[in-house]
């Protein structure tokens, strides 16, 4: 009989692949930058009776060779001595030289809980090369600043990179999708000389913020020119205006470059409501740029990232996990262990704040102007 065409081999069924175990949560809430989020985000998602529609998978550690197809060996045999030894035996200046300090700290235990988070996500990326399902989710990965031998952002393994790794061993063309409240530089630099991937990210783009990079104008480099696309943008955005932006240069991105796999990031930190204060989003425009994503029908991978107001997060990924299903969930959060954390409405839906929003429709169109022109050079 006549092959399939690849998009159909590579998944068999709507399967919705989970990556989770308890001792994985346990992990990631108490060394995750916001203690005690994966199991609120876990909570609200059990709570919802999503779990039992979902194929849940247990996470297992990446090996030292996984995580050395991109990190340094001196970066990685570094964190992991550093991760076991006590305080007073630590070398701070290596440390320091690894980006190991400051907003990331050599805690105990933190390689175990690097290695869990890029396990995870290599399983869930290995579940759609096998064809086990057309999504698989990570929501406790997406760390997407960590470079080659550097930790930066409080990301200590760059689990996006890795997954991108081995879809590649697959998948011919991968598209990435960041959209974090931060600049995706991590996942940028590692393949801004490719055409083999091509990374769009979204993000906050303004003097003095945090990564500082992912500017218009950078649109990779060599080989990988013009398949690095950034769209900067201010302060306020809502969600009309932000999946207006989305819509327009994520169909000429997949267009003309027509991937077989996506990686999608969906840093919640860009939520109205949440402490880094930018972004007036909400789950429901963020919900479109998923629902654009899924309806091209491709092996997709999604991850967390960013997210400090920890109901909002777990709110905007229980109502996506509910969004991938098929599923409409009902307005009220449901009674469970973490119901305090939605107080004082303890609503499901997320409401916009009512900010100046500094992106104005001319400073929009320039940008989506610019990226086509841009994109206009991919083949
Ligand atoms: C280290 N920084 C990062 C890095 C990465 C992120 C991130 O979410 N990346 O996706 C956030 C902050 S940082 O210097 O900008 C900040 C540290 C703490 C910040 C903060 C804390 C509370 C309220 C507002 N901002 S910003
Ligand atoms: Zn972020």
């Amino acid at each position: 009989d006549v092959l399939a065409p690849r998009s159909d081999v590579s998944c068999r069924n709507d399967k919705v692949v989970f990556v989770h175990s308890q001792m994985y949560i346990d992990l990631c809430n108490n060394l995750a930058k916001v203690p005690g989020r994966a199991s609120a985000v876990h909570g609200l998602i059990e709570a919802y009776g999503l779990t039992k529609e979902l194929s849940l998978v247990e996470p297992r550690p990446a090996t030292v060779a996984e995580l050395t197809s991109f990190h340094s060996t001196d970066y990685i045999d570094h964190l992991r001595k550093a991760s076991a030894e006590e305080d007073e035996e630590k070398d701070i200046d290596v440390s320091e030289e690894f980006g190991l300090c400051y907003d990331c700290p050599i805690l105990p235990g933190v390689y175990e809980y690097a290695a869990m988070v890029a396990g995870a996500t290599l399983t869930a990326a290995q579940c759609l090369i096998d064809g086990e399902c057309q999504v698989a989710i990570n929501w406790h990965g997406g760390w997407h600043h960590a470079k080659k031998d550097e930790a930066s952002g409080f990301c200590y393994v760059n689990d996006p990179v890795l997954a991108i790794l081995r879809l590649r061993e697959r998948f011919s063309k991968v598209l990435y999708i960041d959209l974090d409240l931060h600049h995706g530089d991590g996942v940028e630099d590692a393949f801004c000389c490719t055409s083999r991937v091509m990374t769009l990210s979204l993000h906050k783009f303004d003097t003095g913020f945090f990564p500082g990079t992912g500017d218009i104008q950078d649109t990779g480099m060599g080989r990988g020119r013009y398949y690095t696309v950034n769209v900067p943008l201010r302060d306020g955005i809502q969600d009309s205006q932000y999946f207006s932006v989305f819509n327009k240069v994520a169909s000429q991105a997949e267009s003309c470059y027509k991937p077989e796999a996506v990686v999608l990031q969906l840093g919640a930190d860009g939520m109205s409501g949440d402490p880094m204060g930018c972004f007036n989003l909400t789950p429901q425009g963020v919900g479109r740029c998923l629902g654009q994503v899924l309806d091209w029908k491709l092996p997709t991978l999604l991850l967390g990232g960013g997210g400090y107001h920890v109901g909002n997060t777990a709110r905007c990924w229980t109502s996506l996990t509910a969004q991938v299903l098929g599923k409409s969930l009902p307005p009220d959060i449901p009674e469970h262990e973490h119901f305090t954390e939605y107080g004082p409405d303890y609503e499901l839906d997320i409401s916009p704040g009512n900010r100046v929003n500094h992106n104005t429709d001319e400073y929009v169109e320039e940008v989506i102007n610019t990226v086509t022109e841009n994109l206009a050079h991919v083949m």
